[in-house]
């Protein structure tokens, strides 16, 4: 872990499941490599995981099992490691391909910007050659222009161990937010395609496995279950999904199963299946099938004390040289990027989900009402000539909370990772602007009425659910990990004494958590908030008859550009992107809420209580 890591707090755990075949998920890890520095459940960082895949390969090879790693994608974007870098990225490549992966894929993070993508063509698709797999996504090569499979469309091989058979793909959701320099197909054009439905014929398989940064619950994977299962009535289908940030497992049917592992390196899924066909022994015809696979889940805690427990190490036994040196490596690009520069001192908790908005707790409430309006009210089209203004932001811009206590340039980027910067249409009639939000909110049925698309299915579908962590700092683990076990003894609904965090419901009951927890409130917010400053005051809710002079400036986020411009088109106010410019020229959304806590909550150089 990194030093400055939280010790992992004791808990009751449940043990692996072990089997034939064994896999460990990560997905949507958006550049989180040194683990959570705040959260001592999900303390843990790359370097420890590699070493955790390490003793869990070398106990599968020793007790004759396989274990396979998997990455469904969105490993960028969301932390300064990332973020902060110039380039963009600069250490997160030479971190991820420390891990040996298996089978790894793209998310829709790696394909917003062409830099992004090409760095997948440089540098991702190549270190982890031939396990990357592209079944539907395409790369303009940046070398030739010539658009080609960004890897190959699937990979076949056979498991060391067991000899198992396997067929694998490697899909996106049907994204459309992509830089130009990509083609995404869509799912379900692709398998019609000629290569995929030859693929799904072949009888010489033991299992099929369909990665994917694709929510297991979409139509995308029903539509990929129901296309390989009329191909082939039998065969075991594993699928691992992601981008929905959440735990969850779906039972498709009695021999096909998906995974969810969370997000942000809290979670290390592990899944496991026995009674696959195996190759008994080159000499000897293929032992085959039981009649039903099994299929086993666990959602591990990513911090020291479940990786210790779960590879049965210690302090001292648990790091291999390779997991300590990328340790270290990621320890010193968090210090040559100054993550722990201080800008200010956060006065309370302020949370994405764990709060409701409108709610003094909720970040969205601390932004529409507080940062927002005192940021706009600094603009020039306010100060000289005195216009007023509706700021609108997405909520999925927002990605975690703020903790009371320091915030530093790690917080800053970890709550808002990405380039946008403010822009605004300047004098709409503002009868008009206050229909807006509404409109980004709520209006998708009626946009679609009349034929326009208003929102892209991952901001409309952020999640109905989603299971939170965070937990109360509680004395360092050595002293208490005799006591762990026997919490076990503890009945899973008796919260007494148990941490705050995940605790899963997914298709195979309540028991897929490693570490028992008790449970954690999770809120819905709307996709987007606003902020209104008019004549000096500022609220974050207007009512249409409200006193706003005739026309005011709308300002939002330049990610939800098109939306805003699609809302007003649809309320009759046909703007055009020229009739768009820069609210605060040159500055990203962070930099100005970097300098809102810098104004409001800094210290001069004091530490935070
Ligand atoms: N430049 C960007 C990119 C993305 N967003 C927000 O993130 C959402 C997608 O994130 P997932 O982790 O769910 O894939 C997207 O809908 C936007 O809300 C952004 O604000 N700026």
């Amino acid at each position: 872990a990194q030093p400055s890591a939280p010790s992992p707090i004791p808990a009751p755990l449940r043990p692996l499941p072990w089997g034939q075949l064994n896999f460990l998920h990560t997905t949507d890890i958006h550049g989180w490599w040194g683990g959570h520095l705040q959260e001592p459940s999900y303390s843990a960082d790359w370097g420890d995981y590699i070493s955790f895949a390490k003793h869990l390969r070398d106990r599968a090879d020793a007790e004759g099992r396989d274990l396979l790693l998997i990455d469904t994608g969105d490993r960028i974007e969301g932390n300064a490691i990332y973020d902060s870098s110039k380039p963009r990225g600069k250490f997160t490549y030479e971190i991820a391909k420390e891990q040996h992966i298996d089978l790894i894929c793209s998310g829709n993070h790696e394909l917003y910007k062409q830099e992004s993508a090409d760095g997948e063509f440089y540098h991702t698709v190549p270190d982890f050659s031939p396990n990357y797999i592209a079944s539907n996504l395409d790369i303009y090569n940046p070398k030739t222009a010539r658009l080609e499979a960004l890897a190959p469309r699937f990979k076949k091989f056979t498991t060391e161990n067991q000899g198992i058979r396997i067929l694998a793909f490697g899909f996106l959701f049907d994204f459309t937010g992509n830089a130009n320099n990509t083609v995404i197909h869509k799912v379900k054009d692709t398998v019609q395609e000629g290569w995929f439905q030859h693929a799904i014929q072949d009888k010489e398989l033991d299992l099929i496995v369909v990665i994917g940064h694709v929510d297991v619950r979409s139509d995308e994977y029903a539509t990929l279950y129901a296309t390989i299962r009329a191909a082939q009535p039998d065969i075991p289908i594993q699928f691992f999904g992601g981008h929905r940030h959440i735990r969850d497992y779906r039972i498709f049917d009695d021999k096909s199963v998906a995974i969810a592992s969370g997000r942000y390196m809290e979670t290390i899924g592990f899944m496991s299946i026995n009674g696959l066909n195996t190759r008994s022994s080159s000499h000897h015809p293929r032992k085959s099938q039981e009649p039903k696979p099994t299929f086993s889940r666990l959602y591990i805690d990513n911090n020291l004390y479940s990786l210790h427990h779960h590879s049965a190490k210690n302090l001292t036994t648990f790091p291999t040289p390779n997991g300590l040196n990328v340790t270290t490596q990621i320890n010193s690009a968090r210090h040559s990027l100054h993550l722990n520069r201080l800008y200010g001192c956060a006065p309370r908790d302020l949370w994405v989900n764990r709060a409701p908005y409108p709610h003094p707790s909720s970040i969205f409430s601390w932004l529409s009402d507080s940062m927002l309006p005192d940021t706009v009210k600094t603009s020039s089209r306010v100060q000289e000539s005195g216009k007023s203004a509706i700021a609108i932001i997405n909520t999925g811009g927002i990605r975690f909370d703020i903790f009371k206590g320091a915030f530093t340039k790690d917080t800053a980027f970890l709550v808002s990772p990405f380039t946008s910067r403010l822009r605004y249409v300047k004098d709409v009639p503002s009868q008009v602007a206050v229909r807006v939000l509404p409109l980004l909110n709520h209006g998708e049925p009626m946009m679609k009425e009349q034929g326009i698309d208003l929102a892209p299915p991952e901001v409309v579908a952020r999640k109905l659910r989603r299971q939170f962590f965070p937990e109360l700092l509680r004395p360092a683990f050595s002293k208490l990990e005799s006591n762990a076990q026997a919490q076990l003894a503890l009945s899973a609904t008796e919260h007494h004494n148990l941490i705050p965090g995940y605790t899963t419901h997914d298709d195979a009951g309540t028991d897929g958590d490693d570490t028992i927890h008790s449970p954690i409130d999770f809120f819905e917010v709307p996709n987007c908030i606003q902020a209104v400053v008019s004549q000096g005051d500022s609220k974050s809710d207007l009512a249409e008859d409200a006193s706003l002079p005739t026309h005011i400036d709308i300002v939002y986020n330049e990610f939800i550009e098109k939306w805003v411009l699609m809302a007003l088109r649809y309320l009759g106010e046909s703007y055009k992107l020229e009739d768009t410019e820069e609210y605060f020229p040159g500055k990203s959304f962070t930099q100005l809420m970097v300098e809102w806590v810098e104004k409001y909550w800094g210290v001069d150089g004091e530490e935070c209580e």
